[in-house]
């Protein structure tokens, strides 16, 4: 597999090497050598599925306490996936980098804790499967909204376009809200 930085340094984007046969193909999608050698220490503790319809939006989520590394990837349609840098002591705070997962391409993303996560469906229907490296904490789970200004995502949406939102992501909060407990629980 071939692991890559992107525009922030510790959100990696992983290639799986494919080996396709006649009966299909085979692909290593975890392996903890190979991500240990590229810079990522990550023991998983809970693995997830969701599957949503075009247009849905996700995000972007994060959690206070408990904070999780996720190692996403899409198995069935395509995302754009997006990952937010809350760390305030980074140099990268507030900054974002956007990935295209699909089936087709096989890339997966990792999320470093102390990351808002979030993603919208570009296909028909996506089917998105992650591993974390802790468990969902709902009373420490938050979100800010996927369009706060601040942060401008540039989430490829038609100008009118309006994304699929949960009730609690239609209540996000503005980054610049959320900055006094980033600062408590994300400071270093
Ligand atoms: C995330 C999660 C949800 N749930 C439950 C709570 C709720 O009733 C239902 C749907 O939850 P949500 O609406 O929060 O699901 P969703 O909006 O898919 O939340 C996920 O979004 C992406 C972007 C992430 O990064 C994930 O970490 C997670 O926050 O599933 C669990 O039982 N365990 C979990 O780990």
């Amino acid at each position: 597999m071939k692991i890559t930085e992107t525009g922030i340094p510790d959100v990696k984007l992983i290639e799986p090497k494919v080996f396709g046969d006649d009966r299909g193909f085979f692909m290593e999608t975890w392996n903890e050598k190979a991500f240990r050698e590229a810079g990522i220490n990550a023991t998983f503790v809970q693995d997830n599925h969701s599957r949503s319809v075009k247009n849905t939006l996700r995000g972007l989520h994060y959690q206070i306490k408990q904070p999780q590394g996720k190692l996403v990837r899409v198995t069935r349609g395509q995302v754009f996936d997006v990952a937010v840098d809350l760390r305030i002591n980074s140099t990268t705070f507030g900054q974002w980098v956007g990935e295209y997962l699909s089936e087709d391409n096989n890339r997966m993303l990792w999320v470093p804790p102390g990351f808002a996560h979030g993603f919208l469906v570009t296909s028909e229907t996506a089917d998105f499967q992650y591993k974390c490296t802790d468990y969902y904490a709902p009373e420490y789970e938050r979100t800010i909204y996927w369009d706060d200004p601040d942060i401008a995502v540039r989430w490829g949406l038609t100008e009118n376009g309006e994304p699929k939102l949960s009730t609690k992501d239609q209540k996000g909060i503005r980054l610049d809200r959320a900055f006094p407990e980033l600062r408590q629980f994300f400071g270093d």
